[in-house]
């Protein structure tokens, strides 16, 4: 069967529903609200929304299978019957939540981000001998669910490298095996699916290999070679598009061009068109003109020069997205809340589909003798229309004048804050936010929906910040924080009130699960009209003699999690938001707050894929947290904070921040990062977790008392702070108030103890 790829598709689309309906459905299930029947009949609905949606703006290939109750990875861990035996025990809905959010006996997979997306995915665990079988159920019923509706749709699934590559090695396991180990085994299942997919007349199916576009050795490409000559070469099977997302090809592109693939689906707004893309001549290349990361409008002359760039040496191209459409909100219409003048360069799923429908019409129309233009370079212009023009700004212009960004030596420094702070040995603080309740929560509501007043909710803020200024008194906490009660989130919170920001009403994007976030749009250049936090942290510290932190979010934060303007540099834009977070640092300051934590955990997150690109942006991101923090006097104490694990890879741009102390993730990764090489030369003041707070768990004393020891194993007791793994909004006060005694009374054993000796 030959055929041929429809001119326009898109790689993948939103699931959540465009107000949320999944995830509201998911939450009623999970709470016992609903059943399992009308939790199935939300996603039905939300699945055949889509696909209606998406032939009613014309586009030409429709997906399926985009759709997920929690993960696409975890959906493929099903798929090939790769459920750890410990889940197998429950019926398989549960098994699929129990993997997903564990249940009261039974601990969850790990999750972690997708590739760097603030998507999270489900790690998969493969151990070495399990056999995988194939359970096509899924993909299968949604294929028929749209033939239904007269769509013939095209299933989208994790491909077999890029599943084993995100996957961990089942604990347990024989010494040095990998799960790429199994691509074998694995490859032999996607055979099956490709055979269950012919039989079921399914005419193309998607295969994503982001992992193509990360740095793979030779074993690796070996690897891919072998697994999609093999599926490649079967003869009763769909067409095979292999989708590359989020970067170029780069090596791989000649191993997949050696192979008998139908497709490769290219990213063409974080990639240049590959200088041996003839390679691919005789296939189809799907080429990802329209991003699938961003929300800015396409500049379509330029992607029409892109597909003019391919289509010279291509025959058969197809109009498509960088990537799946997951990563932004559905719909521009519903945002009442943008300005004009914004809204006109703002492109979200609907629109871009819109944008990938008229540029695969245009060749009919296109004007003769249209330049020829090659492809523009990366980095710098990722090409949208939306993004403001004008001069790059640089840290000079932003600041006014060239910041110096190195405090005194940290000897210094220390000096000064021990003389200043008076903190005992193993000093116990905590991340910043205290419990968001539900009393909270609705009066933000209520504020937001105009029912509550402003000075009612200003009222009902400090009240809870005197809650939390008490009852770390009460515990003994060394430290303190205000608690946070006045952030709905610690991006937005800012972006609401720096210039150069906008936020939406209704553009949420999935973060994890039934988790979505509302990214807010980094659009124009970025000021600080008036301190944001001072205030609240005034009020805080005047309640007690003991030091309240300021609690600010860091500029590489701040810009990971918006969608930010592509006119100018990455390294210009978090220096922009630098020397906003330095002028409130410096507002702290003069309030008299002595210890200012400046939160970095995305610092990981923004890092190239391509270890080649990792430097520059680790300057960059340095620099930005340098230029927010290097303000503050000797006395003033630096705090920083990263969670999400990983940070071992980063652990050199860590100790480049030159923060006094840090505070990082360890509970939940039981200690791994006082493993890490390099750990013990970490010159400052450094508090790795001694509570996970991702768990509803309350730790006993003498378990927190093991976990400061084997910090204080590696690391010189005066530098070892005792803390929590983050913060603790998703917590109860109850657990919190459980957890927090058991953490003080662990760091006064300890204590006695390093007195002692
Ligand atoms: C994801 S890091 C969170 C840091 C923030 N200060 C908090 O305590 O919630
Ligand atoms: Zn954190």
């Amino acid at each position: 069967m030959q055929t041929p790829f429809p001119p326009s598709t898109v790689l993948g689309y939103p699931r959540i529903g465009p107000h949320r309906e999944l995830k509201k459905a998911l939450e009623s299930h999970w709470d016992g609200t609903i059943g399992a029947d009308e939790l199935a009949k939300t996603a039905r609905e939300l699945r055949e929304q889509t696909w209606l949606r998406l032939r009613d703006l014309g586009l030409g290939a429709v997906p399926s299978n985009t759709f997920s109750y929690y993960d696409q990875v975890l959906d493929t861990a099903v798929l090939l019957g790769a459920v750890p035996a410990r889940y197998r025990a429950l019926p398989p809905g549960d098994a699929y939540f129990a993997m997903a959010r564990g249940t009261q006996g039974v601990a969850p997979l790990r999750m972690t981000k997708w590739f760097d997306t603030n998507y999270h995915y489900i790690v998969p665990e493969i151990d070495a001998t399990s056999p995988f079988r194939l359970d096509a159920a899924k993909v299968l019923d949604e294929v028929r669910e749209a033939r239904e509706l007269g769509i013939e749709t095209r299933p989208v699934i994790v491909g077999p490298v890029t599943f084993l590559s995100l996957a961990q090695a089942a604990p347990g396991g024989p010494a040095g095996f990998a799960p790429l180990d199994r691509l074998g085994d694995v490859v032999a299942v996607y055979a099956e699916l490709l055979a269950a997919l012919h039989a079921e007349g399914v005419s193309w199916v998607q295969l994503d290999e982001p992992i193509l576009v990360t740095d793979l050795d030779a074993a690796v490409l070996a690897g891919v070679r072998a697994a999609y000559t093999r599926l490649g070469d079967r003869t009763a099977r769909p067409r095979l598009l292999v989708a590359a997302p989020f970067g170029e090809l780069g090596e791989a592109l000649p191993v997949l061009a050696s192979t008998a693939i139908d497709a490769v689906g290219l990213d063409l707004v974080r990639g240049r068109v590959p200088a041996d893309l003839g390679l691919l001549a005789g296939k189809t290349v799907v080429a990802g003109v329209v991003s699938g990361r961003d929300i800015w409008r396409t500049h379509l002359g330029s992607a029409a020069a892109t597909l003019r760039a391919v289509r010279a040496q291509i025959e058969h191209v197809v109009v498509a997205t960088s990537c799946s459409l997951q990563h932004v909100p559905y719909d521009l219409a519903l945002e009442d809340g943008l300005d004009d003048e914004l809204r006109e360069r703002l492109a979200f799923a609907e629109q871009k589909v819109a944008e990938i429908v008229s540029l695969a019409d245009a060749p009919a129309r296109a004007p003769q003798g249209a330049p020829e233009t090659s492809a523009p370079a990366r980095g710098v212009t990722e090409r949208s229309e939306g993004a403001p023009q004008g001069a790059p700004v640089t840290a000079d212009s932003a600041g006014g004048k060239a910041v110096p960004t190195a405090r005194s030596p940290y000897a210094v420094r220390a000096a000064a804050q021990a003389a200043h702070l008076r903190l005992p040995a193993l000093p116990v603080t905590t991340i910043g936010s205290f419990p968001q309740t539900p009393e909270l929560r609705a009066a933000r509501t209520g504020l937001v929906g105009g029912s509550l007043p402003a000075a009612d909710y200003d009222r009902r803020v400090r009240a809870e910040i005197e809650r939390a200024i008490r009852l770390q008194e009460r515990l003994g906490v060394d430290v303190l924080v205000h608690g946070e009660p006045e952030r709905n989130d610690m991006v937005q919170f800012f972006a609401e009130r720096l210039d150069g920001f906008a936020v939406t009403k209704h553009g949420w994007v999935q973060s994890y699960g039934s988790r979505c976030t509302r990214p807010p749009i980094l659009h124009g250049e970025v000021k600080r009209p008036a301190p944001m936090t001072v205030e609240l942290a005034a009020y805080a510290q005047s309640l007690t003699d003991k030091p309240v932190k300021g609690m600010l979010t860091g500029p590489v934060t701040i810009t990971a999690w918006s969608f930010v303007r592509r006119d100018v540099p990455l390294g210009d834009l978090l220096d922009q938001v630098g020397a906003a977070i330095r002028d409130e640092v410096a507002d702290l300051e003069a309030a008299g707050i002595g210890i200012i934590q400046v939160d970095e955990p995305a610092l990981r997150e923004l890092l190239p894929l391509r270890r080649a690109e990792q430097a520059e942006y680790l300057a960059w991101a340095v620099g930005a947290y340098r230029v927010a923090t290097s303000g503050a006097a000797d006395r003033t104490q630096i705090h920083t904070h990263l969670c999400y694990s990983n940070a071992a890879e980063v652990l050199d741009a860590i100790d480049a921040l030159d923060a006094d102390v840090t505070t990082i993730e360890s509970a939940r990764s039981h200690g791994t990062i006082l493993g890490v090489s390099g750990l013990p030369d970490f010159a400052r003041g450094l508090g790795p977790g001694v509570y996970d707070i991702h768990s509803p768990r309350v730790p006993g004393v003498e378990e927190v008392e093991k976990l400061i020891a084997a910090a204080l194993a590696v690391l010189p007791a005066d530098r070892v702070w005792v803390n929590p793994d983050c913060g603790l909004k998703t917590r109860t006060y109850p657990q919190v108030e459980a957890a927090l005694t058991h953490v003080v009374r662990a760091a006064a054993r300890q204590r006695l103890r390093l007195a002692a000796a």
